[in-house]
């Protein structure tokens, strides 16, 4: 017997993991930890997200519409992902508008301040101000930012006021008229606006543009609050990265063009199954209009659909059919794929052709996140983990025993289709009968607070898990994945109930 002897094979690589052709999911599996020497706040997340955009944080937000609008998309790009505006708008324009909202976005300035009319009455200011609590609310020839500025009106103008006349009191007559007014021009820096407002001692500083026209305005009050964000996702411009997601319809040519001229970054095909001529088509049109832009075809789910989608110019795929927390897919149509098993063969194949892929759907926590990377995915893309968070769209309601939620529908939801004609028409059968066959279901989310809290803690956590593995950064962990190094054991059904929460009287889940 040697003093030292060598170790025996320990777990399995990656590939034996998926040798068996059975399909396996995040659940299926642990990755086994490695050596751990470097700090947590050392891992680095970097990636790819498409041949030519990179991520700090490799987090996506899905597009849906209870997922992502430009608030979502915002936060996501601040913390280093980026968010895809959903395409369920009434008009193409509605969502052209929500990306320039992202790409205009600057970090203290209020881009769509709540405004108000001359004619207007100080019970009009009052109704704001209860309903948003600002205390400083700009002037505009037609109530909204964009109109031309007449004035600013603050509380110290109408304190003096009684209740009485509230009603027959014109905002005209009490505002700080546009010549007594101290604005700054778009073209500002904020720690120029910053410090005109501490000059001035101002709560408000109104931006316009060279003829007059609000284009934000700029609070003390956040100013003091602004903070950094050394992960944001910016483009060569210094602005915030969004992308935006079309069908493969004809009539989405049209949002292209316009998704194109408000700066878009990314095009994301959306559809369930990206291997049809549909997408082929729409693929090529956008890469030979705009090859600016990148584009993100899909979803597919084997090495195949990938090839075909590569092979007609994707940038990036997203990947998942059927494995989303509201997804009826696999049930309804016969037709999908577990998810680890999927992002494993089409990042395989991918990678052989460069083409970063984002694992989709089925998301549940921050150790999925981990899992998805290591089988090779370069970027997670979320949309229940998110919903339900202050910058999803949809009001807060409150449900039995004062749980407060938000609604989160499949996009392939009845809800979610009869929403909008254009929604609508992609789910008839044909155009003559008109039968929907629902591919997802409508749901509530709990409650989770801001994003700014829980990406941050989510990146953390991916962190904490590299760490663990012993491996430093994505691109190592690709690497070591592929070449045997990091190991992987199957989880029984058993070792599944172990590894979660058992045993206890009750217990409470706080995460971060
Ligand atoms: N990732 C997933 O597992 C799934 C996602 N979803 C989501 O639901 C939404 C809709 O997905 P899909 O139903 O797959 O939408 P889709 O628009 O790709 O397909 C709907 C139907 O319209 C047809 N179609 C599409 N373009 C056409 C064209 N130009 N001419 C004629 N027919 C055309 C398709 O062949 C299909 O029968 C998306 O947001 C998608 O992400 C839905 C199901 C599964
Ligand atoms: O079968 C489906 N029917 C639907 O109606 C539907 N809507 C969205 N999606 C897909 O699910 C992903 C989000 O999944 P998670 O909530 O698990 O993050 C999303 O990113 C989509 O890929 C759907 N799938
Ligand atoms: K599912």
């Amino acid at each position: 017997m040697t003093a030292n002897p060598p170790l025996g094979i320990d777990g399995e690589s990656i590939h034996e993991m998926f040798s068996s052709h059975q399909g396996i999911t995040y659940n299926d599996f642990n990755i086994l930890p490695g050596y751990i020497d470097f700090p947590v706040g050392a891992v680095c997340l970097e990636t790819q997200l498409t041949r030519g955009i990179k991520l700090k944080a490799p987090l996506v937000s899905s597009p849906m519409d209870t997922v992502t609008e430009a608030e979502m998309a915002i936060a996501m790009a601040l913390h280093g992902g980026i968010g895809i505006i959903h395409g369920n708008f009434p008009t193409p324009e509605g969502q052209a508008a929500e990306v320039l909202k992202v790409k205009r976005y600057k970090q203290g300035f209020i881009s769509n301040p709540k405004c108000i009319k001359p004619s207007d009455t100080v019970k009009d200011l009052m109704m704001i101000k209860a309903k948003h609590g600002f205390t400083g609310t700009p002037v505009t020839e037609n109530g909204h930012p964009g109109g031309k500025l007449i004035g600013l009106v603050t509380s110290r103008d109408v304190d003096f006021i009684p209740e009485s006349r509230y009603v027959t009191t014109l905002i005209q007559d009490v505002m700080v008229p546009r010549d007594k007014l101290m604005t700054g021009h778009e073209k500002i820096a904020l720690k120029e606006a910053y410090e005109i407002l501490e000059l001035e001692k101002k709560g408000k500083l109104p931006i316009v543009d060279s003829d007059d026209h609000l284009v934000s305005l700029i609070a003390r009050t956040d100013l003091k609050k602004a903070r950094e964000f050394p992960l944001s996702t910016y483009d060569e411009k210094g602005q915030l990265r969004v992308g935006a997601a079309i069908s493969t319809r004809e009539n989405s040519k049209e949002s292209v063009s316009l998704l194109a001229q408000a700066g878009v970054d990314l095009i994301v095909i959306d559809s369930s199954n990206g291997s049809s001529m549909y997408q082929v088509e729409m693929l090529q049109h956008i890469k030979s209009k705009h090859p600016e832009i990148q584009v993100i075809g899909g979803n597919v789910v084997t090495q195949a659909q990938a090839k075909l989608l590569i092979d007609a110019g994707a940038d990036g795929l997203r990947i998942g059919m059927g494995s989303g927390s509201i997804c009826i897919t696999q049930e309804i149509m016969a037709v999908g794929r577990a998810q680890g098993t999927a992002v494993y063969q089409v990042a395989r194949y991918s990678r052989s052709r460069g083409v970063p892929v984002i694992a989709d759907g089925g998301i549940r926590d921050v150790g999925y996140i981990t899992k998805a990377l290591a089988l090779g995915a370069s970027a997670v893309m979320m949309g229940g983990l998110l919903a339900g968070t202050t910058e999803a769209p949809g009001e807060y309601f409150w449900g039995a025993n004062g749980v407060r939620l938000k609604k989160y529908r499949g996009m392939g939801s009845l809800d979610a289709m009869e929403a909008h004609v254009t929604s609508q028409d992609r789910y008839f059968t044909s155009e003559a009968d008109q039968i929907k066959v629902a591919q997802g279901v409508s749901a509530t989310m709990r409650d989770r607070g801001s994003i700014h809290k829980f990406v941050p803690y989510l990146i953390r956590g991916v962190q904490h898990g590299f760490q663990d593995v012993g491996i430093r950064s994505l691109s190592l962990l690709h690497e070591k994945v592929e070449n045997g190094v990091v190991r992987f054991e199957r989880r029984s059904p058993n070792a599944q109930l172990e590894g979660g929460v058992h045993s206890l009287h009750s217990y409470d889940k706080r995460l971060y």
